[in-house]
């Protein structure tokens, strides 16, 4: 291998390695492995990303992105039947509305998905990026429509049924990752969802484990949820709610002992922390240390939509602020809360005062 290959070969293997390192394993002055590498970096073999020093508070979500289209009916809704409503388009998508929430909560986040190269694709990219999320790493398929979820709502704002149009994210492999590892593992977390094949979740759940940079995962359907592998560790949170608690432990959920149950058996898989949502009934969470139920924070449910998502990623906002369990879901209320209250799948009032001032109104 030439001097370049192998600078190349270990900055790959260790995107934070010193020029100095670089230098006594490549048998180079260290003026001379800054000459290769900004000879790299100029021509683009370096992209800079993995190679600047890591960020504290860094998060990589990886996952899906959608158009989301809520039917919403000013009546009792008649199945096999045309039932008048009113659509609206937001951004969704599991791994987008997390990388927004997280942004919202001041985190550096960065969004790994596909879109189309279509409108609706880059619609979405332009309102994530507005929103602060790093857009840089999200492939456009040319020939791929963009993912898109179409919800009807009842006239209480939950949703009666979901459909999911998101054939894009078979296209992606684990050899699109492999490229991507340098970025992936710049970060001090990663967050994903099921959205991605099976063998992609796996890959990427084993390489981090690997490294130690702790996995938040959101099972985003029951049917999705069958999708990860039954080893899971490395999972430092799984934020399942009842239904996708249910396929993941084998057992059916109907009280507060079975939460226990199925949290205990999710955590025999590896995981380290689980919090099952739900719904009206708020949230059961298990660790190690702590276990409980918690009841919602009540308010006006306007839609249902991203209610799930609000509360994991205030939750993992709580986590990666070093807060116990029990404080990380009661952030996670918060933030549901909050959601619940807009039509959209993202509360655009999400900030981390609102977040602290709403726990401490219902604490
Ligand atoms: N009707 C409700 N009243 C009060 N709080 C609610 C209600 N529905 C949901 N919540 C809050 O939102 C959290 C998440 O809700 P849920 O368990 O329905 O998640 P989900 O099914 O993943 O949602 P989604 O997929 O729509 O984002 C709950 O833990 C609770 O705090
Ligand atoms: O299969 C999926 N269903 C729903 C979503 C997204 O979840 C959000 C609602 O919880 C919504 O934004 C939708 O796009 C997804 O990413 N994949």
């Amino acid at each position: 291998m030439d001097k370049e290959s192998q600078i190349l070969h270990y900055i790959k293997m260790n995107p934070f390695i010193s020029q100095q390192e670089l230098s006594s394993k490549v048998g180079l002055s260290r003026p001379a492995v800054a000459n290769y590498i900004a000879n790299l970096t100029k021509r683009g073999e370096i992209k800079g990303r993995g190679y600047i020093l890591r960020e504290e508070s860094a998060i990589v979500c990886i996952g899906g992105a959608n158009t989301d289209r809520k039917a919403r009916t000013e009546q009792k809704v008649r199945l096999y039947s045309s039932n008048p409503v009113k659509i609206t388009e937001s951004c969704g998508g599991v791994a987008r509305n997390f990388a927004e929430n997280l942004s919202r909560l001041g985190l550096s986040t960065s969004l790994m998905t596909c879109i189309g190269d279509d409108k609706e694709g880059h619609w979405l990219l332009k309102e994530t990026k507005s929103q602060g999320v790093d857009i840089s790493q999200v492939w456009v398929l040319p020939t791929e429509r963009t993912g898109t979820f179409t919800t009807l709502l009842d006239i209480n704002g939950q949703s009666i049924v979901s459909m999911a149009d998101m054939n894009i994210y078979e296209k992606i492999t684990t050899s699109m990752f492999e490229e991507k590892w340098s970025y992936i593992i710049a970060s001090s977390a990663v967050f994903l969802d099921t959205n991605i094949p099976k063998d992609c979740i796996s890959y990427i759940i084993k390489r981090c484990s690997d490294v130690n940079i702790p996995i938040y995962i959101d099972p985003v359907s029951p049917v999705k949820a069958g999708k990860l592998p039954f080893r899971l560790d490395g999972v430092e949170l799984l934020v399942p709610n009842r239904e996708e608690a249910e396929i993941l432990a084998n057992i059916k959920i109907d009280s507060i002992e079975d939460c226990q149950s199925a949290c205990e058996k999710i955590r025999q898989r590896g995981v380290q922390n689980v919090i099952i949502t739900l719904g009206d009934q708020g949230a059961y969470y298990f660790s190690d240390e702590e276990f409980g139920l918690l009841p919602p924070f009540k308010t006006d449910v306007v839609d249902d939509t991203g209610a799930g998502e609000a509360f994991a990623s205030c939750a993992i906002y709580g986590i990666m602020n070093e807060e116990s369990l029990f404080n990380a879901c009661q952030l996670g209320l918060a933030g549901a809360a909050l959601t619940l209250q807009t039509e959209k799948s993202i509360s655009p009032f999400l900030n981390p005062e609102k977040l602290h001032e709403i726990v401490k109104e219902f604490s």
